[in-house]
């Protein structure tokens, strides 16, 4: 599996204190990568750092296999699209003109400025001025300006942010459309809902470190649901394992966090030992959004 991004230990302190700290990304060619975390966790910050914007102050970034620096800096960034603060382009101008500003500045020919148009949908839109364009078509228009010079890899930061359901789902579909066209695109979040059907990898960020990295199928793998214990005796069953298992009663179940399976056993055969009749032991289902807000300790949504 060839990597289009990957870091070493990138960190970025700001007065002393740690922003990013040990960052080692892995970002493979050709998916989806879905950068996510709370406000402030410091998704913009690595993205930055990614994109040259702001200097690490300790790590290193690698593209597409070469080390980022001074020497080679300027042919990596060629590669390199991005949509970063919020929607660029001249509001006073209209969606064509906006595009041929773009085209002159990199001295681009018509077919891929046309072509990015295409992708993000927009070719009716361009007599248009861009101050009359709704937010999600700003966004997609700052897309197909970073598409122009045809990246291999696309670097958004929070496209979805502030967009209705359907500026949302249109931004998703473009996202698999670009991917379908061999684009790698790494797209950060703090809300694991806008993106996580999309991502096919996914990285999620804490107080400037990396809690998780890896597919969906992998995060979900990787949590360990409640066990919950239905019995005979529920009140019984609490005082049985309240201390040694942390259960907790909740309504006519006993509920048993993070156990894995010899613990579980181990609580059952206590609560048989106390002569509590056990008819029911199962794993709480959970959903990604669940697994998500336990790493982020609930402060991604
Ligand atoms: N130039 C700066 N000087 C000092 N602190 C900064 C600077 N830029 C960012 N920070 C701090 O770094 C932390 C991470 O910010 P960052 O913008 O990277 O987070 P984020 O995950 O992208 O969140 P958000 O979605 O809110 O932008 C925040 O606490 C922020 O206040």
């Amino acid at each position: 599996m060839s990597l289009i991004v990957a870091t070493e230990k990138l960190t970025k302190r700001y007065g002393g204190h740690a922003v990013v700290r040990d960052l080692d990304l892995r970002v493979p060619e050709g998916c989806v990568y879905g950068f996510l975390g709370p406000n402030g966790s410091g998704k913009s910050t690595t993205l930055k750092m990614l994109l040259s914007l702001i200097r690490p102050s300790e790590g290193e970034v690698r593209i597409m296999g070469r080390p980022m620096n001074r020497n080679t800096r300027r042919e990596l960034l060629g590669g390199i699209g991005s949509l970063i603060e919020s929607p660029p382009g001249y509001a006073h101008l209209t969606g064509r003109e906006n595009m041929r500003i773009v085209a002159r500045l990199l001295a681009l020919d018509d077919r891929p400025v046309d072509l990015a148009v295409r992708t993000v949908r927009l070719h009716d839109q361009m007599d248009k001025r861009v101050r009359d364009y709704s937010l999600g078509m700003r966004q997609r228009l700052g897309i197909a300006m970073a598409l122009a010079r045809q990246p291999r890899l696309l670097v958004l930061d929070e496209p979805t942010n502030g967009l209705d359901p359907a500026g949302i789902e249109e931004i998703r579909g473009l996202l698999r459309r670009l991917t379908d066209g061999g684009v790698t695109v790494m797209v950060s979040s703090h809300l694991l809902g806008e993106i996580d059907r999309t991502a096919t990898v996914l990285g999620i960020l804490s107080r400037g470190r990396m809690i998780f990295q890896g597919t969906r199928h992998e995060l979900l793998a990787a949590s360990t649901p409640d066990v919950l214990i239905d019995c005979t005796d529920p009140r019984g069953a609490h005082e049985v394992l309240g201390r040694e298992f942390d259960g907790a009663l909740d309504g006519g179940t006993v509920r048993l966090p993070g156990l894995g399976d010899h613990a579980t056993a181990d609580a059952v055969a206590a609560l048989v030992g106390q002569g509590i009749g056990v008819h029911g032991v199962r794993r709480e289902e959970q959903s990604l959004e669940d697994v998500f807000m336990d790493l982020t300790e609930g402060g991604g949504l």
